[in-house]
């Protein structure tokens, strides 16, 4: 009796807990299949404050060359809308506009007006306006193995059949149309030698080639305490002059290591001049330039045509719980190499829920997560175990930091989808968000980042081209598959 007494309320504790266990897993479905539904609806809306803003950019433009048409001129090339101030009706002109931007940007590559204007943030200011007037304009044109066509289409349709012999990520060559005039010099700081040669170039430049030098506030005082001579180098007293340097400035000459050109890149929030690598630095694997050779290798930029690697930037943007989905900023972080978003102070390990458009991806419990671009696939995705992609491949890597799991690899996704990575509410620690390397992001239970494409590339100059610039980096910097080759003093095999 007493043995029954005791088993039958432990029979029903145990049917309790199986309905108990159920009730919990319905719940847990419920919770995922909300999140799943909120992660998509923030997609979407991030999705859709991108086309906003690149159609606002657009219209932006369209209205700049609207505003600058002369009339009766057929035959004016788009690029020279640039120089031209007149303003007229505005149906007539927009309808030419489309025409001309078929007849130059449309067939034969990409202006630069193209790439700098849609970076306007302040279209009706007068000033901008002017300083524009000054830039030098280029020509992006992609090559085809030396015959001349230029075709846009990845994919297209003959006689039925689809067709990829075209690809619009061929080699890219920058012409100039105009000479270029100014040059933005960006250092490392606290390196002598790197001080010595930016004082060297500075006069060559001014000197030799007329050209007119901006340097950051820093080294114009380090260059006006060698010379009073130097005080005709330019530069900027606050953070609004900044976002303007796109406008006054067609070329951007960087003294240092990779870290110097993720601090050029992070300086540009929207378009971004060519850049001149010049390696100051121990690695180097974004800075093909020698600066022993520096007068040739900037005589030949100056007068062009320059090979370019158009390197993709990743878009970031922070959403707070708390601010009840709110995105942090409206302006998005962009990074060069990648962001990473990992464990930081915590002991606990990193749970984060990633979505890819609206498609649960995985849970990533481990260290953290990396989304890298291709031109990052060679700093810490790789330390990750991520694979090293070409930097003109356009696409987001998906890397794992140490994750407690034998099963997770390493992925590559295409570039045009947007990722959500979740701190889920039941994460047992927060996580911390890092934008190359720096500016580091406390993300709580709740927060996400969500990340896309940046429609603002850094045009990087190529020593030879972006192929083999990119090879010699793989050899040189990190001395990828060096192997003895194998020693043979044998007698020949006979068939
Ligand atoms: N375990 C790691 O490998 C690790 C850890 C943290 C950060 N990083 C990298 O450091 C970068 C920041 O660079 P920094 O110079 O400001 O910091 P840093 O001075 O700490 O240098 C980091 C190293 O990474 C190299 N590097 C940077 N970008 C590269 C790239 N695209 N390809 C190959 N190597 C590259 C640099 O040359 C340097 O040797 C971050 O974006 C991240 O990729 C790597
Ligand atoms: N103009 C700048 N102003 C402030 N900080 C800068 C500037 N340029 C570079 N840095 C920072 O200085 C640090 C060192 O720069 P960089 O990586 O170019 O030199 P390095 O360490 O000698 O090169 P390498 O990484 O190849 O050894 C980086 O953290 C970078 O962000």
């Amino acid at each position: 009796m007493s043995e029954f007494l005791l088993q039958q309320p432990s029979k029903g504790v145990d049917e309790h807990l199986i309905e108990f266990s159920e009730a919990l897993r319905t719940v847990a479905k419920a919770l995922r299949r909300v999140a799943e539904g909120k992660a998509s609806a923030q997609a979407e809306a991030a999705e859709w404050k991108r086309k906003y803003e690149l159609e606002r950019a657009r219209n932006l433009q369209r209205e700049n060359i609207v505003a600058e048409l002369p009339s009766g001129d057929d035959n004016i090339n788009c690029c020279e809308h640039e120089r031209i101030g007149n303003v007229h009706n505005e149906s007539v002109l927009q309808t030419r506009s489309n025409e001309q931007s078929e007849k130059c940007c449309g067939k034969h590559g990409i202006c630069s007006h193209e790439v700098l204007r849609d970076g306007d943030r302040d279209p009706g200011s007068k000033i901008l306006h002017d300083k524009y007037m000054r830039k030098a304009s280029f020509r992006l044109c992609w090559g085809c193995n030396g015959s001349g066509q230029h075709k846009h289409d990845i994919v297209s349709f003959e006689r039925g059949n689809i067709t990829t012999a075209e690809r619009s990520s061929k080699q890219i060559s920058l012409k100039w149309e105009s000479p270029p005039q100014t040059v933005l010099i960006l250092t490392k700081p606290n390196s002598i030698s790197v001080r010595h040669l930016c004082a060297e170039m500075v006069r060559w430049l001014k000197d030799q080639k007329k050209i007119n030098v901006f340097v950051e506030p820093r080294v114009r005082t380090e260059l006006l305490t060698e010379s009073s001579n130097f005080n005709f180098v330019q530069s900027w007293e606050d953070e609004k002059e900044i976002l303007l340097l796109h406008t006054k400035v067609d070329l951007v000459v960087t003294l240092g290591g990779d870290g110097t050109v993720l601090w050029a890149a992070s300086m540009f929030k929207g378009p971004v001049p060519p850049l001149v690598p010049f390696s100051l630095g121990s690695l180097g694997f974004m800075t093909p330039f020698q600066s022993e050779h520096y007068h040739e290798c900037l005589d030949s930029i100056l007068r062009g045509p320059i090979s370019i690697t158009l390197r993709h930037r990743l878009q970031c943007h922070v959403i707070r719980d708390a601010a009840k989905d709110e995105l942090e900023t409206d302006e998005p972080i962009l990074v060069l190499n990648e962001v990473t978003i990992d464990r930081g102070i915590s002991s606990y390990l990193t749970f984060l829920e990633c979505y890819c458009d609206s498609s649960f991806v995985t849970s990533v419990q481990g260290d953290g997560l990396i989304l890298s671009t291709t031109s990052g696939s060679t700093a810490y995705s790789l330390a990750a175990g991520g694979s090293m992609v070409h930097p003109q491949v356009p696409g987001i890597l998906f890397t794992p930091i140490c994750p407690h799991s034998l099963s997770f690899r390493p992925l590559i996704l295409p570039e045009y989808v947007t990722l959500r990575v979740q701190v889920p509410f039941n994460s047992r620690g927060h996580a911390w968000a890092s934008f190359d390397g720096k500016d580091r992001k406390e993300l709580s239970a709740g927060d996400a980042l969500v990340i896309s494409m940046a429609p603002w590339p850094v045009p990087t100059a190529c020593q030879v081209d972006s192929t083999n610039d990119f090879l010699r980096s793989i050899h040189e910097g990190l001395h990828w598959n060096l192997r003895k080759t194998q020693s043979f003093d044998g007698p020949r095999e006979t068939l």
